[in-house]
């Protein structure tokens, strides 16, 4: 089981459910088991060379032996030679960006897509799973083809859309490749030219567009070959299930990939997604459904509702608000309310949430990833997926209504390794659930550091 364990570097895999997908990369009989033996060399090349796609050996050793630390002997750029050779436009555009090595989640799912498989991918908030997918279906399409959509991204916030499709962006610097965000404007380009829909390669998109121009027959995605449900449990909830259910019909072509990605997946949702993907590899990167461990995380009771307002103004008093800082409440109504009492005492603030004008959400987004607001409030809208590298403080206003709603929330602090602060307040009323967000850190393992992965700059030919 070696060579599996090797492959699981930084995920953990549930070998007796998927025993069949474990025997898949067990081509040959290992010639003796091998007990935690750093330098074995010989281990090491009779791996399988097309899986060990980031040569991770090392690093899954290590994980073995307690994270001891090896030199880095053996990784020579020139020598490498895999048989998926990231073009160089790839590996150029991952150096311009900054990202050097990748993420244990990338790691572990870039080989599973490229040898077509589907895929779960569990993993921490702010762990790359977004480059985790784009990575492989850029290597994958190649090239640009007037074929119509080769890939869709299915995100269910507007706001996550336009992040992906910048990062997409990003990586495909020095390519023809055409990426369209579904928008009304665009939806209705593409409606009155039937020949613009050729034009592109990838498509991103919130459901109700999509569906809407599905049943508008303005979109064609029979050669879709890879579906992404980015932050897939919520897509897969009640109120967004029939419409993503409605996207996987309009997906026919036989050589389909789908991949389900977010921070937590529970249990019910993944025997969900078991029944419409085609003996998906999963993948979980720490502890399930736990928040991330760079995150340092308070629970802070106010007695009453009108205790809230009070602590956070004595944290402002104490110069404890570092911007940027993120506060989450429950409703528009709720995030109206506080902005006024914290306009009132003078902080630059500003609120997001669905009454905003698009415009005006773009405009706040891009202010605040700019520091020219220091404080937002936000409802759920912004919980999942938005990467605002620098904020240090999330401050749960308003108790959330779920372990997920929590994770996700506090996720927008302690991103990419980084540390965070998580602050959430409760009351007498939220006391019988804070049970529901107190998760054990000391649990937690494989944390992004933890790994020694090779340098992106390897995967090139
Ligand atoms: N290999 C890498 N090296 C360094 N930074 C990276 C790497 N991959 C991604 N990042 C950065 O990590 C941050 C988080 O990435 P991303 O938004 O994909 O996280 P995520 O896992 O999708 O989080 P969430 O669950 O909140 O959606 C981003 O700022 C991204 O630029």
């Amino acid at each position: 089981m070696d060579l599996f364990h090797i492959l699981g570097s930084g995920a953990r895999f549930d070998k007796k459910r998927f025993n069949d997908d474990i025997s898949l990369f067990e081509p040959q009989k290992q010639k003796k088991p091998v007990k935690n033996v750093v330098n074995d060399r010989e281990t090491q090349a009779s791996l399988l060379q097309e899986i060990d796609f980031f040569h991770n050996s090392k690093s899954a050793i290590i994980e073995t032996l307690g994270n001891e630390q090896l030199p880095n002997e053996g990784q020579n750029v020139s020598d490498l030679h895999n048989i998926y050779g990231f073009q160089q436009y790839l590996c150029k555009n991952l150096d311009s960006a900054g990202y050097k090595q990748p993420t244990p989640v990338q790691m572990q799912t870039i080989p599973i897509i490229l040898h077509g498989r589907d895929a779960m991918a569990m993993a921490p908030t702010g762990s790359g799973k977004t480059l985790a997918y784009i990575l492989p279906i850029l290597h994958d399409l190649n090239s640009h083809k007037k074929i119509g959509y080769r890939a869709l991204i299915i995100s269910p916030t507007r706001e996550l859309a336009k992040q992906i499709y910048i990062e997409f962006k990003k990586m495909c610097v020095g390519k023809k490749f055409k990426i369209c965000m579904l928008t009304k404007a665009t939806a209705a380009t593409q409606a009155q030219d039937p020949h613009l829909r050729q034009k592109f390669d990838i498509l991103i998109s919130t459901p109700l567009r999509l569906v809407h121009a599905i049943s508008q027959d303005n979109i064609d995605l029979k050669n879709v070959r890879h579906l992404v449900l980015d932050e897939a449990d919520k897509l897969l909830e009640l109120g967004f299930l029939e419409q993503t259910d409605e996207i996987f019909a309009a997906c026919s072509n036989i050589k389909l990939q789908k991949y389900l990605f977010s921070a937590t997946l529970p249990s019910g949702v993944e025997s969900l997604a078991n029944n419409f993907m085609k003996d998906p590899i999963r993948i979980v990167v720490g502890l399930k459904n736990a928040a991330t461990e760079t995150i340092k995380q308070q629970l802070i009771y106010v007695g009453e509702e009108n205790g809230k307002l009070t602590a956070i103004r004595q944290t402002i008093q104490e110069g404890g608000l570092k911007p940027p800082v993120l506060i989450f409440v429950q409703s528009i109504e709720r995030a109206k309310e506080l902005f006024h009492e914290l306009i009132y005492d003078g902080i630059n603030v500003d609120v997001i949430h669905a009454e905003r004008t698009k415009a005006q959400r773009d405009s706040i987004v891009l202010n605040f990833r700019q520091g020219k607001i220091w404080v937002l409030i936000a409802t759920e809208l912004m919980a999942r997926g938005i990467d605002f590298k620098g904020v240090n403080l999330v401050i749960n206003y308003d108790f959330p209504q779920s372990i997920q709603s929590y994770i996700h929330r506090i996720g927008r602090t302690g991103r990419a390794g980084k540390s965070g602060e998580a602050i959430t307040y409760y009351t007498k009323e939220d006391a019988p659930y804070l049970k529901r967000v107190v998760v054990s850190k000391d649990n937690f393992q494989n944390s992004v550091s933890a790994l020694t992965p090779r340098p992106f700059l390897e995967m090139s030919k």
